[in-house]
């Protein structure tokens, strides 16, 4: 049963001093989660590659049993042509494929995968995921079907819309992209050129790419696999310009797949990663929608063109407040797969000796392995655990908001993009140390990391830009500087402001107390938002107009809000660390791994922590 492990691999795993299923199951929620996070994925290569001996089905069912509703449609007959193809070939990779068979060959599994899910009757969005992450590697020509296009439907449409198009959504009726950006705009929301003009008469809409830079360019889907996009526009009625507004809109025939009449669309070419995703180009020739395609849950047209305001204009950007979520969830699970790899090699490569005459040893007994490889494990660790932190407080302010509540919209705005930027700048270093620390062998494709690298770092550039997104924190941040500044009340996220002082009892020759490196952390975010708040001010007091000086103080405005998530993150490990019920063994090392990364990040930032004492 199973291959021969590696005898150092073997060796370095029996050294634990803790029982690794307590962070296994803590990490996945539970031992039930976990237990179908393994079997899915396995369910499908069973399914695909191998003869389902009778043993296997009991064994699969045994271990999917206590879901037998979730699965009593499943069906045992494997007729599909993939299965079969796969049994007979085995899994090519797509390393060796040129663009177009790689992107052909992950819409072949995604689309085999897609009709299981439904067979499978899965639900649950994470298990989705996990049914497909490993079938499916890199990026999922549907991705932006399986998040933005329906969270749009569901955040930003009525009840009837969601009625109407959900199901179709879920059924794969249709294919689905979120078309924003434009070849002119990304970032500046304000600037985006396409326009969606009201006709009274025909109570419909007409969509113009009126210029070569309104062209939607880069939405994933839109090259070849998308025939509907929600797709933000400028709403023009009576004469006025209403802002942006989201839109659906059928792009290609639904039988036919070509393009419909109006509609140029194709791909926009090879890309730095990412390669099997279909980002494409999109551009229209006054092509009319009804008036009915409006997504209106917060905004309407009515039917004589009066435009109804929604309630607070930013709603119509909370799809991009989601998915910043699950990019900063997703980048503490991709850096903990590239450090689970490099540690792995790391405990089988053997290379050069500590002792002359020793021999050679596991290159993870070099201190210099350990402190590449070790800070990468605390920082997964702290990332993963984080960003539940921020899910938490997330879903508690969106259910307010739910009920029309949303003072915790600016809040959750901050939050999220500093997060982002946060989590993907770390892990787009972190797994390129990991890369690194693997020598040769890590530059192979065949490793998997470089695709983690190629793939994940767009995340510092899609979902928001990230220097765009600490800025857009540190709009929050300074003006609850400002707040602090007069005595008001602060929302309780950023009460520190006025809390935090330095009286940190650890002295050098102690082991250090948590609530000493919590103290740090939170009094170095507060001295840095204070300080770009001064910088701020300093520039208007030499006569800057806001903007100018906001742009004089940028540099450390950026800097304020990654201040702020790094607190955000050693607070919420070390909290949960300490709260989440494990043995003594396994707190005691968490709490250790906790220490090397905060610690860690004091003397990446030693600038910052000289500075404030
Ligand atoms: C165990 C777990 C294992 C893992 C399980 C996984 C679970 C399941 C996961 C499933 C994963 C599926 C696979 C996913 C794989 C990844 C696929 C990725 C594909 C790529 C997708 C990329 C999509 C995109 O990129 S969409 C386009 C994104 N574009 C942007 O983000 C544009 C950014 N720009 C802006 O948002 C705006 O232009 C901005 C904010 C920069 C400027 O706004 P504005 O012009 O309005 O001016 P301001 O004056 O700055 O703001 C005015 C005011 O509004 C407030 N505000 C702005 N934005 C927001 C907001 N979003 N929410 C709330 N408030 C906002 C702002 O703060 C200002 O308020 P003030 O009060 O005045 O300060
Ligand atoms: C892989 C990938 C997938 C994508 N998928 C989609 C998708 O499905 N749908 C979609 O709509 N879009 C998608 N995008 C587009 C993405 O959302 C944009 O690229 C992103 O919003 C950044 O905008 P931009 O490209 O215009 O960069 P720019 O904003 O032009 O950034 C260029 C530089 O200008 C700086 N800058 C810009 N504004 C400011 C400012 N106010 N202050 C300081 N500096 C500033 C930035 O910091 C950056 O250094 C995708 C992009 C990628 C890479």
């Amino acid at each position: 049963m199973g291959k021969s492990v590696n005898p150092d691999l073997a060796k370095a795993r029996s050294q634990a001093t803790f029982d690794p299923a307590n962070l296994t199951n803590y990490l996945y929620g539970g031992p039930e989660k976990l237990r179908r996070k393994r079997y899915l994925p396995a369910f499908v290569f069973k399914e695909l590659c191998t003869e389902m001996s009778l043993t296997d089905l009991c064994l699969i069912f045994l271990g999917l049993l206590t879901h037998v509703s979730d699965y009593l449609g499943l069906t045992l007959s494997i007729e599909n042509m993939a299965a079969k193809e796969y049994k007979e070939e085995g899994f090519k990779s797509t390393d060796d494929m040129s663009r177009e068979e790689a992107y052909e060959e992950s819409m072949r599994r995604a689309v085999y995968t897609n009709k299981r899910v439904l067979q499978l009757n899965l639900q649950d969005q994470e298990e989705q995921y996990y049914f497909r992450e490993i079938f499916v590697p890199g990026a999922n020509p549907f991705a932006l079907h399986y998040v933005m296009f329906k969270d749009a439907i569901n955040t930003q449409g009525t009840e009837d819309q969601i009625q109407k198009w959900l199901p179709l959504a879920e059924t794969y009726a249709v294919t689905g992209t979120y078309a924003q950006t434009e070849l002119g705009h990304g970032t500046f929301l304000r600037g985006l050129e396409t326009t969606a003009e009201y006709d009274v008469q025909r109570e419909e809409f007409i969509l113009n790419t009126p210029t070569i830079t309104s062209s939607k360019f880069w939405p994933g889907a839109l090259g070849k696999t998308a025939n509907v996009a929600i797709l933000n526009a400028k709403l023009i009625t009576k004469g006025r310009n209403c802002g942006m507004q989201s839109f659906w809109v059928p792009l290609r025939h639904l039988e036919t797949h070509q393009p419909l009449p109006g509609i140029t669309v194709g791909d926009i070419g090879p890309k730095f990663g990412y390669h099997t995703s279909d980002n494409g180009f999109l551009q229209l020739n006054r092509v009319r929608i009804p008036r009915e395609n409006m997504l209106m849950r917060y905004s309407k047209v009515l039917q004589d063109g009066t435009f109804v305001p929604p309630e607070n204009d930013r709603l119509v950007y909370v799809p991009m407040t989601q998915f910043r979520f699950v990019v900063i969830g997703r980048s503490g699970w991709t850096l903990a797969k590239a450090v689970t790899v490099a540690t792995r090699y790391s405990a089988v490569r053997r290379q050069s000796e500590i002792t002359p005459g020793g021999g050679e040893v596991q290159i993870l007994d070099f201190q210099t392995q350990q402190h590449k490889l070790f800070t990468q494990i605390a920082s997964a660790y702290a990332m993963i655990i984080a960003a539940k932190a921020a899910k938490d407080l997330y879903d508690s302010a969106f259910s307010k908001m739910e009920k029309g509540n949303l003072e915790d919209l600016p809040m959750l705005h901050a939050l999220t993009s500093s997060m982002k930027a946060f989590n993907t700048w770390e892990m787009a270093t972190g797994v390129e140390q990991c890369r690194m620390a693997c020598g040769g062998h890590g530059y192979l494709l065949a490793s998997g990391i470089p695709q983690m690298y190629t793939d994940m770092v767009s995340a510092c550039t899609y979902e928001g830009e990230n220097t765009v997104m600490c800025l857009q924190a540190a709009r929050f941040l300074n003006k609850c500087q400002e707040a602090a500044n007069k005595g008001e009340r602060l929302p309780q996220l950023t009460r520190f402001l006025q809390t935090s002082r330095l009286n940190i009892s650890s002295s050098l020759d102690q082991d250090v107390d948590l609530n000493d490196i919590i103290a740090a952390y939170e009094f170095r975010a507060a001295t840095v938002i204070s300080e770009a708040n001064a910088r701020l001010n300093a520039g208007l007091a030499m006569g800057k107009s806001q903007s100018e000086a906001w742009n004089y103080a940028s540099q450390l405005l950026v800097k304020a809000a990654l201040a702020f998530s790094h607190w955000f993150t050693v607070r919420a490990l070390i909290e949960n660390m300490r709260g989440a019920g494990f043995d003594n063994s396994t707190e005691t090392l968490l709490l250790q791994l906790a220490k090397l990364y905060a610690l860690d990040g004091m003397l990446r930032y030693s600038g910052d922590f000289r500075k404030v004492g």
